[in-house]
């Protein structure tokens, strides 16, 4: 079986529904910016200050290219649509699912936030203005969208596992 990507914005609840799903279909779950971590040895937080956002996407790309195309869960950064490749990649590798969420709901879930360094500042502006930006990109990449605002993990995961059913 494909790999499933999961996408969306910043707190659209993609690592909290990958392990989710990780459980129900039990498949194993790998995650983005975890690899992004992993493989530089510094938090998100300390790649964008120390190599800025720009250094940040090329090792993105690159661990979306080392990760699994078939049998795994793979949770990803809020940006990685914004390079066509990376739309690309998904695309043809594997089934890609959209998390979506309203600004608002997403304002509520990082509330207090500080790991996110493109929200630090005037977050709410933010959020609208970054999510308006992205969406086109999003959509470009999905196979499936599942709204998110005001569902628990468990609804999205069985309203998930259905629509997987049909793609
Ligand atoms: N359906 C939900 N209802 C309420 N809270 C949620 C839901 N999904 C996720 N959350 C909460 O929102 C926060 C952000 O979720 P999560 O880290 O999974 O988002 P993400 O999409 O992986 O974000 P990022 O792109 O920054 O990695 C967490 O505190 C999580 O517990
Ligand atoms: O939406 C984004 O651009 C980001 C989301 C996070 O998952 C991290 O990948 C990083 O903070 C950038
Ligand atoms: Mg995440």
């Amino acid at each position: 079986m494909k790999s499933i990507y999961l996408i969306g914005f910043m707190g659209s609840g993609k690592t909290t529904i990958g392990k989710a799903l990780s459980l129900s279909l039990n498949l194993p779950v790998m995650d983005s910016d975890e690899e992004v971590s992993r493989l530089t040895g510094k938090t998100i937080v300390e790649i964008f200050e120390g190599e800025g956002e720009v250094g940040f996407r090329t090792l993105e790309t690159k661990c979306l290219r080392n990760l699994p195309v078939e049998n795994f869960i793979i949770t990803t950064g809020g940006g990685i649509v914004l390079k066509e490749e990376n739309r690309q990649w998904m695309r043809e590798n594997g089934k890609v699912v959209l998390l979506d969420a309203s600004p608002e709901e997403i304002l509520k879930r990082l509330e207090g936030d500080k790991t996110r360094p493109l929200l630090i500042g005037e977050k709410e502006t933010k959020v609208v203005k970054i999510l308006s930006e992205r969406m086109p990109l999003y959509l470009d990449a999905a196979d499936v969208i599942i709204d998110t605002t005001d569902k628990s993990v468990e609804t999205i995961v069985e309203e998930l596992m259905n629509r997987l059913k049909f793609v």
